[in-house]
């Protein structure tokens, strides 16, 4: 059905409120989610990959309780000043990041802002390690060279990488996603750790020291973490360095020129965080520079567009933004978006802890009545739920 101008699907047409989603998303629980507390869900399905700010002030339309947005979308003071002239009062972005947002107009405009922690964590973790492996192995490399017949035979140089165990891991974003990616590295190749956060992570300091004791108790050299003082110090120690902060100003190019060549020159660098991370143009010469130096990359500073230079070289993996990309968890992120609006449309308070969301993705109970992220939540006074499993929607 055409509303508008884009195509959209609707869902229990005759809700008393209207939900917007600006594409279509995985599983059907996140349409219950909403319909069940009686909400009317539109589905813009028009085949547009990106909807630009006019698209989507034409699917808020006159009338709009709340919206579930992709983080390619620029959410910024024209489309909250929109969505709250048209009586919404919730958004939430597909995704645990919210770069995309202005966090500040939504709570000018007393707009809840809901992101989707927690159900991406081993996902996107998993997809780091696998940028690890695939750029430290030649993996990609490997798979060009046997897909183009050059395969001859076997030879001691053919594709020599770097051998994991043992070595340094460097972490820049010690958060969730980046204390899973470090466990997962650290049991599984034995790396010792050190990394760089805002706060202390208690959390992937007591794994090691824990581990560490294992490791022993089986005859095993320990591992070890340290908690640097700076970027640099990671830099400069690692020989795995992989990013996981959030995309902030004081994040954004974290690493320039000059921390690239503080790195080992066989160093591997992964990004699975955000683009603008890196600074693209400066990574593309240094990857030039230095052959032995390796990178794995699921984000990039002008998504969809690689920097000129970066797609020819041989000493990059390049993936899609796809690290988030399990059915899983794709469908969880679905849920607990809708969650967020359902919660804030029905006035439930905030779920008290965005690091345990569990109870809200159980497709065969009744979820908390609470919004399961909130990000402006004390900005805009809203209620903590005790956290207890008890009230349900
Ligand atoms: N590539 C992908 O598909 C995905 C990317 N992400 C990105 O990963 C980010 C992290 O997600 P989570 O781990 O869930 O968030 P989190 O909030 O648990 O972790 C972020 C960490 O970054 C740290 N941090 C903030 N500023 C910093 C700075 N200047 N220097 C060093 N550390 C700093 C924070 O203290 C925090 O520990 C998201 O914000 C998002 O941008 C998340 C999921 C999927
Ligand atoms: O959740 C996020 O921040 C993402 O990048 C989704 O993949």
């Amino acid at each position: 059905m055409a509303m508008a101008g884009l195509a959209v699907q609707i869902y229990n047409a005759g809700g008393f409120c209207r939900v917007v989603s600006t594409k279509p998303m995985p599983g059907t629980q996140w349409i219950r989610a909403l319909t069940n507390v009686g909400c009317r869900v539109e589905v813009c399905i028009e085949n547009k990959t990106i909807l630009s700010v006019e698209d989507i002030i034409s699917l808020i339309g006159s009338r709009c309780d709340g919206v579930i947005g992709q983080l390619t979308e620029d959410w910024g003071e024209t489309l909250f000043a929109t969505l709250k002239k048209a009586g919404g009062h919730a958004y939430s972005n597909m995704a645990v990041g919210y770069n995309n947002v202005d966090v500040e107009a939504a709570t000018r405009h007393g707009i809840a802002v809901g992101n989707t922690p927690g159900v991406l964590t081993e996902t996107t973790a998993e997809l780091a390690a696998a940028l690890t492996l695939s750029a430290a192995r030649r993996v990609v490399e490997a798979d060009d060279f046997m897909r183009a017949g050059k395969y001859e035979g076997w030879l001691p140089s053919l594709f020599v990488g770097n051998l994991l165990k043992g070595q340094t891991l460097g972490i820049i974003g010690a958060g969730r996603i980046g204390t899973a990616y470090a466990r997962m590295m650290i049991e599984g190749f034995k790396m010792n750790v050190i990394y760089y956060d805002l706060f202390q992570s208690t959390r992937l300091e007591n794994f090691v020291t824990a581990y560490g004791e294992f490791l022993k108790t089986q005859g095993e050299a320990p591992v070890y973490w340290q908690r640097a003082t700076s970027p640099e110090e990671v830099l400069k120690e690692a020989d795995v360095i992989s990013l996981h902060p959030i995309l902030d100003k004081t994040t954004y190019h974290l690493i320039n020129k000059e921390r690239l060549s503080l790195m080992k020159k066989d160093a591997v660098l992964v990004n699975a965080s955000r683009g603008p991370v890196i600074d693209e143009t400066a990574l593309v010469e240094h990857l030039k520079a230095n052959p032995m130096f390796r990178a794995g990359l699921d984000v990039f500073e002008d998504e969809p567009f690689m920097k000129p230079g970066l797609a020819e070289l041989p000493n990059v993996v390049v993936v899609p933004h796809i690290a988030s990309a399990s059915k899983w968890t794709r469908e969880g992120m679905a849920t607990l978006a809708a969650l967020n609006v359902a919660g804030k449309v029905k006035g439930y308070p905030v779920w008290s802890n965005p690091n345990n969301i569990a109870p809200f993705l159980d497709e065969h109970s009744q979820p908390p009545a609470a919004c399961p992220s909130i990000v402006n939540a004390k900005a805009l006074g809203l209620t903590v739920s005790d956290g207890s499993a008890q009230q349900k929607l």
